[in-house]
């Protein structure tokens, strides 16, 4: 007896959400660049649901019965990258429950929403993979400053911070990790003119005011979601 199947067709699998509907703005920048600070403003102008991939990790690795709790801690220490897969999927949970919740204001109406997906992709692997299975990112504000001033604001954050990885020894790691596996994500993006670099130096209102014209100009469709070749 023969089975008939229909023809076999090898397809990328689409992605969980809608490009067209589900706005993802990546937020990237080094160790205490100032990205948390920027999408907190980010929020207030313009209504985004702000999924920290940082916090994200930091509150799994603190749910009881985790079976990922010991392995988010070393890498936190350690300044290495999660597994995509974990990131991911909590990313992609976190998405789901913000749509589910059907928020309203601008961006929200008709089954759409937008996202600043804030110390997300770290990794080449997993930019490909978010952007392919979970939805396609618009843009990437990129906050770049020196290594002097990112280690001297997270110095000062670990007065009172609680991180375990505020501290001198982690932060270089963190700042190898940034240059090893982050800078190639934003050469990745910057070929597909998709980031926008903003100097995040100067002072928190000089940098929100330079952050929210380029987020208004995204929002605009000046930076494209382009399909990744
Ligand atoms: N423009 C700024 N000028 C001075 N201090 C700042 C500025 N932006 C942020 N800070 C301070 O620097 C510290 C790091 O900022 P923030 O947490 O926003 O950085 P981050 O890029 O999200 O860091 P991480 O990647 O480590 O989570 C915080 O204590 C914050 O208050
Ligand atoms: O995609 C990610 C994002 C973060 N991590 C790990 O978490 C820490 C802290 O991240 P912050 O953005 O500074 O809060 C980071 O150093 C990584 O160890 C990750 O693995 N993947």
């Amino acid at each position: 007896m023969s089975l008939a199947i229909d023809e076999i067709v090898d397809e990328p699998p689409s992605p969980a959400f809608d490009s067209s509907k589900v706005t993802v703005v990546f937020v990237l920048g080094g160790p205490g660049a100032g990205k948390g600070t920027q999408c907190g403003r980010l929020v207030e102008d313009f209504g985004f649901c702000h999924l920290s991939a940082g916090d994200l990790l930091r509150a799994e690795q603190q749910r009881e019965g985790s079976r990922y709790g010991t392995l988010i801690q070393t890498c936190i220490r350690e300044g290495t990258i999660v597994p995509m897969e974990v990131t991911i999927k909590l990313l992609e949970n976190a998405m789901a429950a913000a749509l589910q919740q059907k928020r309203s204001g601008e961006g929200w109406e008709d089954e759409r929403g937008r996202f600043l997906i804030d110390g997300f992709p770290r990794k080449m692997d997993q930019a490909l993979k978010f952007d392919e299975t979970v939805c396609l990112s618009s843009v990437v504000l990129y906050f770049s400053t020196t290594e002097e001033v990112m280690r001297k604001r997270l110095l000062v954050r670990g007065q009172t911070s609680g991180r375990e990885d505020d501290n001198a020894e982690s932060i270089k790691k963190r700042f190898n990790t940034y240059k090893s596996d982050t800078m190639p994500v934003i050469d990745h993006y910057t070929k597909l003119g998709k980031v926008a670099e903003i100097d995040s130096s100067d002072s928190i209102e000089e940098v929100h005011k330079l952050a929210s014209e380029v987020v208004r100009d995204a929002l605009m469709g000046k930076y494209s979601a382009k399909v990744l070749v």
